[in-house]
């Protein structure tokens, strides 16, 4: 910021916390921090890694340059030496979509998880040194959330020792894959097992795509992109395909290691809500700070909109998520380590929980920040639907995240399943553990009554814990015992679908607001650092009581009365926030190059640059515009010999 007016500096003096120690609990650790700031330096530094133009650039263009960034990149990569964990945080900052993340992300994990010890030797070389590109192609034309229903066919033929890829009807064409439709030389596609005729299930083979000498599809193999998706520039920086194939290489693995991939990229899809939310609320939250409007007193300047109490109760809660949701997507880190251990000894004991775990934060997450990330865009009013403001590509981009890596609903009836059988087990041997443990406490949970009486009762994490367990045990039990009811269980589940969602929104929300509450257990250092996370979880929690009163009142796990008093006490945790509202999204620590956003930036200094932006907009490069003399001129001309009639 040197020789910078920083418009915002009133507001960040007004912080009561330490700034510093708040950005290191937020990026995990100080040695993640330190390697954080300087690869986000690295990138914003980098005139490849340029991103301004993504939104007036044609498709070709647009993929075209996403190529030569991540060829850039990978150079960087072997030039610098980086480590793994650099080379991730490169590709975070560089932050555009593209077929490497499908290698990285989706396709050396596949091989990783689901190949045999001889087949990793073979491909697992080739694909770190990207000497092969892989994808991974699972979803089809006719079925994506429904795995066993695809149709695609893996036959093995012992005359050639070789199995037969074939896709029979167009809707078994594979459909969706990133990086599949331009780029992949390899895949990991995803088919039905037949041997002597006899069909196995779903299992996943590695095929070659493309040939490594020109790039041409290999015979019997058509393929291609699937065509523009929402939002210009956006996800448009990615190639999804569209394949119908030919011959392979095999794996075999049990069904529940096929999973694992499933489970991995969705234990990572939460820690990155954490970044796509902090990243609009950081927008809003500083132009909240900047814009004013109405309220001026005697010729005075008007007021701040950050502190219109209506705008507090729709930012506020998100900034809170934000951090709720980097707590949450730590501990899952956690649980999938764990898991990924036991898995490697055989014990498949902890898989269930995994799996209900990643799959309902994968929804939950991702639902919320797709909303939240819209509300900011209207938080910064009419300036927010510029792409200048980064929110509207930020939103495309992010949005499909509710439906890939499954579908979110569909995730939630996984979590319900997991808690009817929860519920069915209750008073066996078999005692719940881990994120349902509070089941355990059933009897208690269904007649317990909340213990406030004031405002600052819901300050106590227990009271807030205890609320929101007795909410969910309610819940799960009240949909269980009408499932009960039903002679056919499958007709019973679909019927009563919508209330078993509702329960797993409930189950889930609790595991947030327990894993936040144990963030609050450590020994957090720092002047006022522990004091400013408390208010958020306690913003958090209170506002999700809430959005879903109707849940707490009729499952009578708080009274009307207790349910008012949330709210006081939410309007004064926002009055304790406000001042270290531009603190707390400065503990991001985000450049303005990977921000992308003119109301974001770290200065403050919106309105010149705003008119700055407008001015580089290729329909300003002339003054008369292109199509005047076609069709403005003659239409005016026209006009005015009608006006002399
Ligand atoms: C430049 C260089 C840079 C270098 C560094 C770069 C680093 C970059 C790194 C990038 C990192 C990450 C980026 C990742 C990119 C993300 C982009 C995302 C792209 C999206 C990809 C996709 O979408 S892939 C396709 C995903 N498809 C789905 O998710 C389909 C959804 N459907 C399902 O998952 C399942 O079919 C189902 C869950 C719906 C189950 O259906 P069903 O009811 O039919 O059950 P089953 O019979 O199948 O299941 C029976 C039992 O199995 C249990 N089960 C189900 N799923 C799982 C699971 N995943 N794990 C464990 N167990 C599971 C199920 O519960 C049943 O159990 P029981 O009841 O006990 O029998
Ligand atoms: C940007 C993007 C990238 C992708 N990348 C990949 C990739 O790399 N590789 C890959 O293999 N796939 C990929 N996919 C595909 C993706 O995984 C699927 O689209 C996703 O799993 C959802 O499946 P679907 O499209 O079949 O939705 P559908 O299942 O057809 O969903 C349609 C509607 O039906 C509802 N529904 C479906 N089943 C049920 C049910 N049992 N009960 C109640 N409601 C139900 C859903 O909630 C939804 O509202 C990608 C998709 C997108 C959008």
């Amino acid at each position: 910021m040197d020789g910078v007016v920083d418009h915002l500096a009133d507001e960040r003096n007004k912080a009561q916390f330490d700034v510093e120690e708040m950005k290191i609990v937020w990026a995990g650790s100080r040695h993640v921090f330190e390697l954080s700031d300087r690869i986000a330096r690295l990138v914003a530094s980098d005139p490849v890694f340029r991103k301004d133009n993504r939104a007036t650039l044609s498709r070709k263009d647009l993929f075209k340059n996403t190529l030569r960034k991540a060829a850039h990149a990978w150079k960087r990569i072997i030039e610098l030496r980086l480590s793994e964990e650099e080379a991730s945080k490169l590709r975070f900052y560089v932050d555009e979509a593209a077929f490497t993340d499908l290698h990285w992300g989706m396709f050396v994990p596949a091989i990783k998880g689901q190949a045999t010890e001889e087949q990793q030797q073979k491909w697992l070389p080739l694909a770190y040194k990207m000497q092969i590109i892989g994808c991974y192609a699972q979803t089809e034309l006719g079925h994506g959330s429904n795995v066993q229903g695809l149709e695609t066919t893996a036959t093995f033929d012992p005359q050639t020792d070789e199995f037969d890829i074939h896709s029979p009807t167009l809707t078994s064409s594979k459909w969706w894959p990133g990086g599949l439709g331009k780029v992949s030389t390899h895949a990991v596609v995803y088919a039905r097992l037949i041997t002597d005729g006899q069909e196995h299930g779903v299992h996943g083979f590695i095929v070659q795509l493309r040939s490594l000498d020109d790039h041409l599809p290999l015979p019997g193999i058509t393929i291609g992109d699937i065509g523009m998706k929402f939002g210009n520039g956006a996800y448009n920086t990615m190639d999804n395909g569209v394949t119908r194939n030919g011959k392979c290489v095999r794996s075999n693995v049990p069904r529940q290691l096929i999973y694992g991939t499933m489970v991995f990229v969705r234990q990572t899809i939460v820690s990155d809500a954490s970044c796509a939310l902090s990243r609009a609320v950081c927008i809003a939250t500083r132009y909240s700070a900047v814009r004013r409007q109405f309220g001026s007193q005697n010729g005075g300047v008007e007021t701040q909109v950050i502190d219109y109490k209506t705008q507090q109760n729709r930012l506020f809660p998100l900034l809170a998520a934000a951090y709720a949701f980097r707590f949450v997507g730590e501990w899952l880190k956690w649980l999938y380590t764990d898991v990924t251990q036991r898995l490697q000894a055989n014990d498949f004991s902890t898989l269930p929980e995994a799996h209900a775990c990643t799959a309902g934060l994968k929804s939950l997450t991702t639902t919320f920040t797709a909303d939240a990330i819209e509300e900011c865009r209207k938080l910064c009013g009419g300036h927010g639907y510029l792409c200048s403001s980064g929110l509207p590509e930020l939103f495309a981009v992010y949005v499909p995240a509710c439906t890939y890596e499954g579908d979110n609903v569909v995730l939630l009836l996984q979590v319900a399943r997991f808690l009817m059988k929860t519920v069915s087990q209750l008073g066996s041997e078999k005692k719940p553990v881990g994120t349902t443990a509070y089941m355990g406490r059933v009897e208690h949970l269904m007649q317990c009554r909340c213990s406030v009486q004031k405002a600052e009762d819901w300050l106590n994490p227990n009271t807030i814990l205890e609320a929101f367990e007795a909410r969910t045990a309610r819940m799960s039990v009240a949909v269980a015992q009408k499932l009960a009811q039903f002679a056919n269980p499958e007709e019973g589940f679909l019927e009563l679908s919508p209330n078993l969602v509702e329960a797993s929104v409930a189950h889930c929300q609790l595991i947030v607001v327990s894993k936040f509450i144990e963030k609050l257990q450590q020994d957090i250092p720092g002047k006022g650092v522990k004091e400013l996370l408390g208010m958020l979880c306690n913003i958090y929690a209170l506002n999700i009581l809430h959005k879903h009163l109707g849940d707490f009142l009729s499952t009578g796990s708080i009274t009307p009365k207790q349910g008012s008093l949330a709210n006081d006490q939410l309007r004064s945790l926002y009055s304790q926030v406000r001042p270290n509202a531009i603190a707390l999204v400065d503990a991001f620590n985000y450049t303005d190059h990977y921000l992308g956003s003119v109301l974001g930036r770290y200065d403050g200094n919106v309105y010149p640059k705003l008119y700055e932006e407008a001015w580089k907009d290729p329909l300003n490069d002339s003054v008369v515009p292109d199509g005047y003399h076609e069709y403005i001129r003659p239409l005016l001309k026209n006009q005015l010999r009608n006006a002399r009639l």
